[in-house]
């Protein structure tokens, strides 16, 4: 039997970090998928193994699943239906059984989602034999929300696969799941979110399993309907980074400034439910419209300008800003920060040449641009075995 699902990576268009100490962000998902397939052996088959495929990075790891029952007897009696955080300790644990295999140093921050892996399958599907293949389209780390698409992929087909969920095996090509059997997805996939960030809001596999565009407060999510077209370009800076640190790093700041801190964040939540009202207002007019893209445009650059209060700016996102400012646009980063990828407004009005020169720069620099479509569909699955 197999299953395969896949959940859209996001961007965030303001409110990152901020959203992690109770401010509202707003984010839309993105074309750009992660896919897992899901293989569970026939009885026939004799295979007592637990297989993970992590094509991105080119890891194969095999468990017995006798290592499994010894690592984590308990994880048996977790449910399936009732989503459960791993404990410190059993992180402990499972890294044990990643000690076999040599992660290489450039790779190490793969670990966390290894973890994340054997906790959420454990706890969905308990000690089955199976093989699991993970691959996406997204770049990883670098703020697009790889982990949480991860994560939402993952317990797709796992629970697609368990007793808790009741999904229709006989439609063809990519189905959406119910909202009840959605809001599970989101529960697990947020259980995993903390084993690889450490303290995440919740943003990011939420958009990623309900997918469109959203606003996000305090774990509790709006959705959001836009009356204008809104066209980012993504520039990855390329510089690697890891979130987990990086919303360390805030609540260091915030620890050591706790009132300003709170300031910083009080003034993003304004700028989200502003840049959400602006988008959700009508407009009658080609000059409506640019009024309200110079509005964005403002409140992208305050948002930019309290994430470096907040430390997570970095070279080569200030090499963006000044670039693309050179053609009069607006940038800000997108996700952690630290470098990864930044969001530049194209407006309805720019011309194609351009966003051809601007591109061009910004590629010139070692960065690569693209143009996503945003605002799509959330987790999906199939069964039918098709492209
Ligand atoms: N396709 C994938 N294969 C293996 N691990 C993944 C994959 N996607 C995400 N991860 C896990 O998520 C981590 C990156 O998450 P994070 O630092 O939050 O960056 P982002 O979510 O912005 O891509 C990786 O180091 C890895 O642990
Ligand atoms: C910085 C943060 O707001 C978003 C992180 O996104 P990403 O992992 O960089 O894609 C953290 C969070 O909301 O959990
Ligand atoms: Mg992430």
């Amino acid at each position: 039997m197999e299953v395969r699902t896949r959940a859209p990576g996001k961007i965030i268009l303001a409110g990152e970090h901020a959203v992690v100490h109770g401010s509202a962000a707003v984010a839309a998902s993105i074309a750009l998928y992660t896919s897992v397939s899901l293989r569970l052996p026939s009885p026939d088959d004799n295979d007592d193994t637990l297989r993970l495929h992590l094509m991105d990075v080119g890891l194969e790891f095999s468990w017995p699943i006798g290592k499994i029952k010894e690592i984590l007897p308990d994880s048996v009696n977790n449910i399936a239906s009732s989503p459960s955080t791993c404990c410190e300790e059993t992180i402990k644990l499972i890294l044990t059984v990643l000690d076999d295999f040599k992660i290489p140093e450039a790779k190490s921050g793969i670990a966390s989602g290894v973890i994340a892996f054997l906790w959420l399958y454990t706890s969905i599907l308990g000690n089955k034999a199976a093989k699991v293949i993970v691959s996406s389209e997204l770049p990883l780390g670098a703020g697009l929300g790889s982990s949480a698409a991860f994560c939402v992929a993952l317990s797709g087909a796992l629970l697609a696969l368990s007793d808790s969920v009741d999904v229709d095996f006989d439609q063809e090509g990519w189905v959406s799941f119910g909202e009840k059997e959605q809001q599970l997805v989101n529960r697990w996939a947020f259980e995993g979110e903390k084993i690889i960030h450490g303290k995440p809001s919740g943003i990011d596999n939420t958009v990623s399993t309900f997918g469109n565009l959203i606003k996000f407060k305090s774990g509790a999510l709006t959705c959001i309907k836009s009356n204008m077209v809104l066209k980012m370009l993504i520039t990855n800076t390329k510089v690697g980074r890891n979130t987990k640190a990086l919303v360390a790093g805030v609540s260091e700041r915030k620890k050591r400034h706790p009132d300003t801190m709170t300031s910083v964040f009080t003034a993003v939540d304004f700028i989200s439910n502003e840049f959400a009202s602006i988008i959700q207002s009508t407009s009658f007019s080609d000059d409506d419209v640019v009024k309200k893209e110079h509005r964005i445009q403002e409140l992208m650059e305050m948002n930019q300008g309290l994430l470096r209060c907040m430390g997570v700016s970095h070279a080569s996102i200030e090499t963006v800003l000044q670039t693309t400012c050179k053609y009069d646009l607006t940038s800000k980063l997108t996700g952690a920060g630290g470098g990864g990828c930044v969001l530049t407004l194209l407006p309805a009005l720019l011309s194609a040449t351009v966003i051809d020169k601007v591109i061009k720069e910004l590629e010139q620099c070692g960065f690569q641009c693209f143009i996503a479509e945003i605002g799509g569909n959330g987790v999906q699955f199939r069964f039918d075995g098709g492209p």
